[in-house]
């Protein structure tokens, strides 16, 4: 039998609005999302002025959309498991997300060592921020800023929740 969900999208201007929405929408969601943002800015203005090769650029770049990526699973795993536990206490749940989030803290120990890489690489440092050494790598932090802004900072529209209603006893508590 061949299951198709009676929601999926057949365009493909449909599918990246509702991927951007979802990103949106972990960002305003997502203390963590937002603290990658700023590690992301901090990487950005650390190759910016350092200029290290168009490899290290292309490198970090990709990690640090790996673990945005790997957030935003983990996002929506945590959405998917309070909704299938009704917003109620129930330890797989727990477990679920605890492994969801151990995922990501595994991801963040790998780009350690990327991190570390790339500033061992850059030593010793010498600033280049107003020579064009890579142009391709400029250009691509800062499309990658620039899309990031925009995720980050764009509103998130609005989206209906109805909650499990508490069931009243006779008593009315
Ligand atoms: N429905 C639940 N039943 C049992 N334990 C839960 C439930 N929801 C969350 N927990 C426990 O509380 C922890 C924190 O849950 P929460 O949903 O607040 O994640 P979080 O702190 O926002 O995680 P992250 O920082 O990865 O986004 C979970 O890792 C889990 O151990």
């Amino acid at each position: 039998m061949h299951y198709t969900s009676k929601f999926k999208t057949r365009s493909f201007r449909k599918s990246l609005q509702y991927a951007f929405h979802g990103i949106v929408y972990a960002f305003h969601q997502e203390a963590n999302m937002r603290r990658h943002f700023w590690l992301f800015n901090a990487l950005a203005a650390f190759e910016l002025v350092l200029r290290p090769t168009l490899t290290v650029v292309v490198v970090s770049l990709f990690v640090a959309m790996c673990i945005f990526c790997a957030e935003l699973f983990n996002t929506a795993i945590e959405l998917v498991v309070d909704l299938a536990v009704g917003w109620r206490h129930h330890p797989i749940a727990g477990l679920a997300k605890d492994v969801a989030a151990g995922a990501t803290s595994m991801l963040a120990l790998g780009s350690l060592f990327v991190g570390v890489w790339i500033i061992v690489g850059t030593v010793p440092l010498r600033f280049r921020l107003l020579t064009a050494v890579h142009p391709l790598a400029t250009a691509m932090l800062l499309v990658a800023c620039v899309a990031m802004w925009v995720v980050r900072f764009w509103p998130v529209r609005p989206i209906e929740i109805s909650y499990p209603e508490k069931k009243e006893t006779q008593d009315g508590v």
